[in-house]
C-alpha cells in the first residue's frame, strides 16, 4: 500500500508536471503569417523579393463568347481592372449542419471553384510553406521526414461595404489536414481583417493597411475559429489553400527527450508510487482534431483509428510520451446528458469516446453526440479513471463532440472532435501484455503515423 510520503512525493511530482504544460502551452503559435514585396525593385534580391513575375489569376468567362485575352488579371490589380473578374464569379456559401447555405448575413463573398481558375502563383517558391513547415508543424528529427502539401482550395473576393465572413471553423477534408492557408492578393481595400482565435488569444490581420502592393498571407490551424471583418472599401482578393501534413516515418523523435517537459514526464512515470494500479495520465488537448467515419475511413486509405497530424504541445506531448516508450491515446471527449439514479433532472457529464473514428457519422451534427454515446462510449474509459493534467477548459455544454456548426463547406465526412491524449500507465501489479483490456481499441502502427496519407478531401 502506498505510505502518506509516496502519496505527497507523486502528487507534488504531478503538480509540477501540471505547471510545466501550463506554461509551454503558452509558448505554441496557432498562426504564422508573412509578407512579400511586389515592388519591382531591380536593387532587391531574390530572397528579398521572391514575387518576381507578377501574380496572374486566368479564368473561365460565363459567357463562353469571351475571348481568352480578356480573362486574365495581373497584380497589382485596380477596381477597374477587377470589374471583369468579379462578373464572372458566383457568390460564396458556407457549411452549416451539414449543407452548403447561401446566407449574406453570415458570409457576403464571391468565389471561383479551381476548375475555373488558375494562377501562376505557388507557396512553395515564394517561400510560404518553408516557414509554415517551421512554425506549424511541430519540429521532426533528421530520421522522420514530414510530407507538407498545399491544395489550392478556392479565389474570393470580399468587397467593400459590405464583403464578410463570420465566425466559423474550415471544415475538415480528411484526417491529414492541419491547417489553412490565406494568401491576400495586392488589390487596395481598407477594413476586411483576417482575425484568427485560439483559448482567449486573437491576432488580427490587417492587410488593407499595407503601405506598398504586397502579397500578404497567414496560415493557421483549421480548427482554430476566424473570421473575415467587413470590408469598408474596394476589393480584398485572396487565394485559400488546404494544408495537409503526413510523417513518413514511425520512429519517436528522440529529440524531445532533452526538455525539461521530458525530464519531468520522465521521473513522473518512472516512480513506481505514481499510480501503482496502472491507468491512465490525461491531458485535455489544445487542439480539436477531425473526426471521420470509418466507411468514409473504408472508402480512402486512411487507417480507422489512425492518428492526424496532431499540433502545437499536443505534438510535444505525444512525441515524449511515445519516445520514453510509453503508449499514447487521442480520443474524443463527449459531453453527453445522463441522469443520475432517482433524479428527474439530467446533467451533462463527460466521457471518452474509444476511438476517433466511428461506424454512422451523419450530416445532422446533433446526431453524432448520440450516435457516439451509443456506438462505444459504454466501453470505453472513464474520465474519472484518469489523472488529468489539465482541466477541459470549455463549459459543460460546449464538450460536445462536434464543433463544425459552421465550416467554410458542408461535411458529412469529417468534423472536429475535442480530444484528450491519453498516456498509459502500466502499473506495478497490472498486466504488461499487450492485449490486456484497456477498453480501448489499440492504434495502427506507433502513432502519429499515418500509414497512407489520404491528400486532398
Ligand atoms: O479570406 C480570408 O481571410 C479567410 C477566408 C476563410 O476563412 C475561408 O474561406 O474559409
Ligand atoms: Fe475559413
Amino acid at each position: 500500500m502506498a505510505s502518506d510520503s509516496d502519496h505527497d512525493s507523486t502528487t507534488e511530482l504531478l503538480d509540477e508536471f501540471r505547471a510545466i504544460i501550463a506554461r509551454s502551452q503558452k509558448d505554441f503559435l496557432f498562426t504564422c503569417s508573412g509578407s512579400l514585396s511586389c515592388d519591382n525593385d531591380p536593387k532587391a534580391s531574390e530572397d528579398a523579393n521572391p514575387v518576381k513575375d507578377p501574380v496572374t489569376i486566368r479564368w473561365d468567362p460565363s459567357d463562353a463568347s469571351t475571348p481568352a485575352s480578356q480573362c486574365k488579371i495581373t497584380f497589382p490589380a485596380d477596381s477597374e481592372s477587377l470589374s471583369a473578374l468579379i462578373g464572372d464569379m458566383q457568390q460564396a456559401t458556407f457549411g452549416l449542419g451539414g449543407k452548403d447555405v447561401l446566407d449574406e448575413s453570415y458570409r457576403k463573398a464571391l468565389k471561383l471553384d479551381t476548375t475555373a481558375f488558375s494562377t501562376n502563383f505557388c507557396p512553395y517558391t515564394a517561400g510560404i510553406m518553408d516557414t509554415v513547415s517551421r512554425i506549424l508543424v511541430p519540429s521532426v528529427s533528421e530520421n522522420q521526414t514530414c510530407i507538407v502539401r498545399a491544395e489550392l482550395y478556392k479565389l474570393n473576393i470580399y468587397e467593400g461595404p459590405s464583403g464578410h465572413f463570420r465566425s466559423h471553423v474550415d471544415t475538415p477534408r480528411s484526417s491529414s489536414q492541419f491547417g489553412s492557408l490565406v494568401v491576400c492578393l495586392p488589390a487596395a481595400h481598407s477594413g476586411g481583417g483576417l482575425v484568427v482565435s485560439h483559448k482567449g488569444k486573437t491576432i488580427n490581420f490587417d492587410w488593407g493597411s499595407a503601405t506598398s502592393p504586397a502579397v500578404q498571407w497567414a496560415a493557421f490551424y483549421s480548427d482554430c475559429e476566424h473570421e473575415v471583418l467587413q470590408v469598408l472599401s474596394g476589393q480584398r482578393v485572396t487565394l485559400t489553400y488546404n494544408l495537409y501534413a503526413c510523417k513518413t516515418s514511425p520512429e519517436p523523435d528522440k529529440a524531445v527527450l532533452n526538455t525539461p517537459l521530458a525530464k519531468h514526464l520522465e521521473a513522473l512515470l518512472s516512480n513506481d508510487k505514481f499510480m501503482p494500479e496502472g491507468g491512465f495520465l490525461g491531458f485535455h488537448a489544445a487542439h480539436a482534431y477531425p473526426h471521420s467515419s470509418r466507411s468514409f475511413q473504408a472508402n480512402t486509405k486512411s487507417a480507422p483509428g489512425g492518428v492526424p497530424p496532431l499540433k502545437g504541445i499536443d505534438h510535444v506531448l505525444w512525441q515524449t510520451a511515445t519516445a520514453l516508450g510509453f503508449k499514447c491515446f487521442l480520443r474524443p471527449v463527449i459531453g453527453y446528458e445522463a441522469y443520475e439514479d432517482g433524479e428527474d433532472e439530467s446533467s451533462i457529464v463527460q466521457g471518452i469516446g474509444q476511438r476517433l473514428a466511428f461506424d454512422t457519422l451523419g450530416g445532422e451534427v446533433e446526431c453524432l453526440a448520440d450516435a457516439l454515446r451509443d456506438d462505444y462510449l459504454s466501453k470505453s474509459i472513464h474520465p474519472e479513471d484518469v489523472e488529468w493534467l489539465n482541466h477541459c477548459g470549455r463549459k459543460n455544454q460546449e464538450v460536445a463532440l462536434a464543433y463544425t456548426a459552421y465550416g467554410n463547406q458542408a461535411s458529412t465526412e469529417y468534423v472536429y472532435s475535442y480530444c484528450a491524449i491519453l498516456i498509459q500507465v502500466q502499473g506495478q501489479g497490472s498486466e504488461t501484455d499487450e492485449d490486456s483490456d484497456t477498453g480501448m481499441e489499440v492504434e495502427p502502427a506507433s502513432p502519429p503515423v499515418i500509414s497512407s496519407a489520404p491528400f486532398g478531401g
